[in-house]
């Protein structure tokens, strides 16, 4: 059976005080939580702070977003190496306030996709349609375009050390959850995608669900075949509301 994975994504928010009250309280909750596997990515300038707060507990670190540079005269970014160096495990890529915000395109999302498998990090690769989409009747078209991205660059075995996001953009921070029904189709369209091109990747592979997640609906999502998780923005700055939603992806698999 597939693990568990609840990642926590801040975004753009936070401070040193309000990180080290949130990753207390997370680290304290998640002793008890052994059966789940728990992350938070930080924003850049205060990953090494919070992988402080970190040592020796099980949650993971992450990042918001990586060079496809490994170095070089690239103002502003930050590359794999460096992430690594910082203590993270995980990274996310092409999430979607980057492809509409930032202007990130699916070939340069399988780059960084590519550049964090290099040195080893986990990338989160992020995938979802927009509310227009969707109501074109577009969802798997997108979602399969933004998946074939990677799978043309790096192929499908990569997709054994990495783990896919689903995010239905109308549904991030709006607190309209997809249905555990809708959101579950979805996910077993990309699993019978993988599965198509590789049956033991697909199966292996860690779905993740995010948008509007919250302590109060995790348990019937996460209680869906092919939903491993979720990728959670807002409902991450809490601790308890958090722990909450570990604790529902500790009990599915009790
Ligand atoms: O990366 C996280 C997602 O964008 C979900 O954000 P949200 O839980 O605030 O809807």
């Amino acid at each position: 059976m597939r693990r568990i994975l609840v990642a926590g994504n801040w975004k753009l928010n936070g401070s040193k005080a309000s990180i080290q009250k949130l990753v207390t309280g997370i680290v304290a909750g998640a002793e008890n939580l052994t059966d789940v596997s728990i992350a938070v990515c930080a924003p850049y300038v205060y990953l090494p702070f919070t992988a402080e707060l970190l040592t020796k507990s099980v949650v993971g670190l992450g990042a918001q977003d990586v060079s496809e540079q490994d170095s070089g005269a690239y103002t502003g970014e930050v590359s794999a190496s460096m992430l690594l160096e910082t203590g993270c495990k995980y990274v996310i890529v092409g999430h979607s306030e980057r492809r509409a915000l930032f202007g990130e395109k699916d070939m340069d999302t399988a780059r960084k996709f590519a550049a964090a498998r290099k040195q080893g990090l986990i990338p989160i690769l992020c995938l979802g349609e927009s509310l227009a989409e969707r109501e074109a009747g577009m969802t798997e078209v997108v979602v399969a375009r933004q998946l074939d991205a990677v799978l043309e660059l790096e192929g499908v075995q990569a997709l054994n050390d990495a783990v896919i996001a689903y995010e239905p953009v109308w549904a991030i921070g709006t607190g309209k959850t997809a249905t555990p029904e809708q959101a579950q189709a979805v996910h077993a369209f990309i699993r019978q995608r993988l599965a198509a091109l590789d049956a033991g990747v697909a199966a292996k592979v860690q779905i993740l669900y995010g948008g509007s997640v919250k302590g109060s609906n995790a348990a019937e999502l996460f209680a869906m075949q092919d939903i491993d998780g979720g990728l959670i923005g807002g409902a991450s700055l809490d601790a308890q509301e958090f722990l909450t939603i570990c604790q529902a992806g500790q009990n599915q698999r009790d």
